[in-house]
């Protein structure tokens, strides 16, 4: 085809209208930078979709932006629009191919791995793949893709010039989270979004459009699959002086630290999280996350004792803390014991983009779909053969920062990898010493993420505000090992119960100059086996 920009594809439906005039807001958002705009009419007849087609067509030609008709093959003859649209009930590409002008553009929306590949076979010019995200706009028949679907499909894609946008839910706040989700492993990232009611049913249509534009082009410019969203540093040393800033810089700052996390561990969590100086709120409620979200530093999200009824609060937890570009620390507990934490993690992660994953190796081998660690409850029994490729594969598979605990920590962000070797082997006694270290790094992630950028507005299209969130998770490791190896020395330690209150006042009394003295850091340089 020739090419047309797909990049932000306004979808119509005069029912989201309220009151507005449809002629009016379509070009309120061909002015907000729409670049191609496709006319749905489920309900109209005939004359009155063709009526609507016209004006459109007229408008749109002002503006030098494609018009694409829904399911009409007739109606997009009748205006010369530049192509149609077509579901996967309507009219083969095939046969619309034949009956459309030559150079006409012909789309086709997907909702799975196989009708991408029948369209790509069929030669579609472009596919819209959705729906992502439960929408009002349309009653779904199946099930939405979700972010997380999407990489498979525009695999598929790989070698074509097929183009592919996503429909179906996307708006202002989500896109980000698109954005950074849906590339495949071959690097194979989206087109275009479509978009219906972000723009139709906003009473600014042309400031609704003007957002999500630069939202997407600014994804679309800077994030890569390995440009990510925070900043890497450049060596083991820079790390350490990193570090250790925003160790103080947690004291400093103080900064409100978001924690959804399981009953067992939720009070040691608050008081460690004080501990290091941070201020925890342990919060729950789907009503409060938007709220919350503005006012937190970062947010942390832990599935130890997951019910169901936190599915709405987990999810909005995470969305509102990308919208506001605080970072999140996913902690997958106990994720390979059953059926329902797998799906529900699964379903989280499908409204929000974490910025560390943290686990045990049983944890993050289920998290991975691999079958080498395996777990019993939220115990990892055993570890994996290349570690190192492992986390490193992951994180670049995750798009964020993963933590593998264990007697080595191993952290990578994609880029490098770090192993950890302080810790004491009662914090493999305790519980919940994996747990803590979750609000560890949710503090120094917010420290990190505050002195990032300050009065930077250019953070369109980021998920955080680009602090060094590998530094922030090496020094959140640091303190919760090194004071175990304190506390573990002090002569009122008797055992388990006594080593964790000892635990947290080491961790309060932690100096800078003894994390640089203790710390056992070591980069490793690696090659890519295929762990992952
Ligand atoms: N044997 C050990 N020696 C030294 N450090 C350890 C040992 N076991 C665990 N740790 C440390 O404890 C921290 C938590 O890791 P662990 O793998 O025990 O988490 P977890 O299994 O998720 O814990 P939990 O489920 O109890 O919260 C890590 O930073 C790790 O370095
Ligand atoms: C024991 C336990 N069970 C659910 S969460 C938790 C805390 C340690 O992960």
């Amino acid at each position: 085809m020739d090419r047309i920009d797909l990049s932000l594809y306004l979808v119509t439906d005069r029912s989201l209208l309220a009151g507005k005039d449809f002629l009016e807001t379509l070009e309120q958002a061909l002015l907000g930078g729409v670049t191609v705009v496709q006319i749905r009419e489920k309900t109209s007849d005939t004359a009155e979709f063709l009526q609507l087609a016209q004006e459109s067509k007229t408008l749109c030609d002002r503006y030098e932006i494609p018009l694409i008709i829904n399911d009409r093959i007739d109606i997009a003859l009748a205006v010369n629009a530049r192509g149609v649209h077509l579901g996967q009930s309507d009219m083969p590409i095939g046969i619309a191919r034949r009956l459309m002008p030559a150079g006409s553009i012909i789309g086709i929306s997907c909702n799975s791995l196989d009708e991408v590949r029948r369209a790509r076979d069929a030669g579609a010019d472009y596919i819209g793949l959705g729906a992502v995200w439960e929408t009002q706009t349309k009653r779904l028949t199946k099930p939405p893709i979700g972010v997380r679907g999407l990489g498979v499909m525009l695999e598929a894609l790989d070698g074509s010039d097929i183009k592919a946008v996503a429909i179906g839910g996307i708006k202002s706040t989500n896109l980000a989270r698109l954005m950074h989700g849906s590339w495949s492993q071959t690097n194979h990232g989206l087109d275009g979004v479509a978009v219906v009611s972000d723009i139709v049913a906003s009473p600014e249509p042309k400031k609704a459009a003007q957002i999500l534009k630069s939202i997407f082009m600014a994804c679309k410019t800077a994030v890569s699959p390995f440009d990510r969203s925070f900043t890497s540093p450049r060596s083991r040393d820079e790390i350490l002086d990193n570090v250790l800033n925003i160790m103080s810089s947690v004291r400093t700052r103080s900064p409100l630290v978001h924690q959804i996390t399981n009953v067992v561990v939720s009070n040691q969590s608050a008081n460690i999280t004080l501990a290091m100086g941070a201020s925890p709120i342990m919060a729950t409620a789907p009503e409060e996350m938007s709220d919350l979200a503005k006012l937190s530093g970062a947010l942390l999200v832990n599935i130890g004792t997951l019910r169901a009824e936190s599915l709405e609060g987990m999810s909005k937890g995470g969305y509102f803390a990308n919208a506001s570009k605080t970072p999140v620390i996913l902690d997958p507990v106990g994720i390979g014991a059953s059926d329902f934490r797998k799906s529900f993690v699964n379903e989280i992660l499908n409204c929000w983009q974490p910025s560390v994953i943290k686990g045990n190796a049983g944890e993050l081998a289920v998290l991975a779909g691999s079958s080498e660690a395996a777990s019993r409850g939220v115990d990892s029994l055993g570890g994996f053969q290349h570690p190192v490729s492992f986390v490193k594969q992951l994180a670049r598979k995750e798009r964020c920062i993963i933590l593998l605990t264990g007697e080595t920590d191993y952290i990578s962000d994609g880029r490098r990898v770090l192993l950890l070797k302080n810790g004491d082997p009662m914090l493999g006694q305790i519980t919940g010493s994996g747990c803590m270290l979750g609000s560890c790094i949710a503090a120094y992630c917010a420290a990190a993420n505050a002195s990032a950028n300050e009065g930077n507005h250019e953070l369109e299209g980021k998920l955080t505000r680009g602090g060094d969130l590998l530094s922030a998770t090496v020094g959140a490791v640091l303190t919760l090992t090194i004071a175990s190896e304190l506390a573990r020395k002090r002569e009122d330690v008797r055992g388990i119960g006594t080593f964790l209150p000892a635990l947290i006042d080491e961790v309060a009394a932690l100096r800078p100059e003894t994390v640089r003295r203790l710390a056992r850091v070591e980069e490793v340089e690696e090659t890519l086996t295929n762990a992952v």
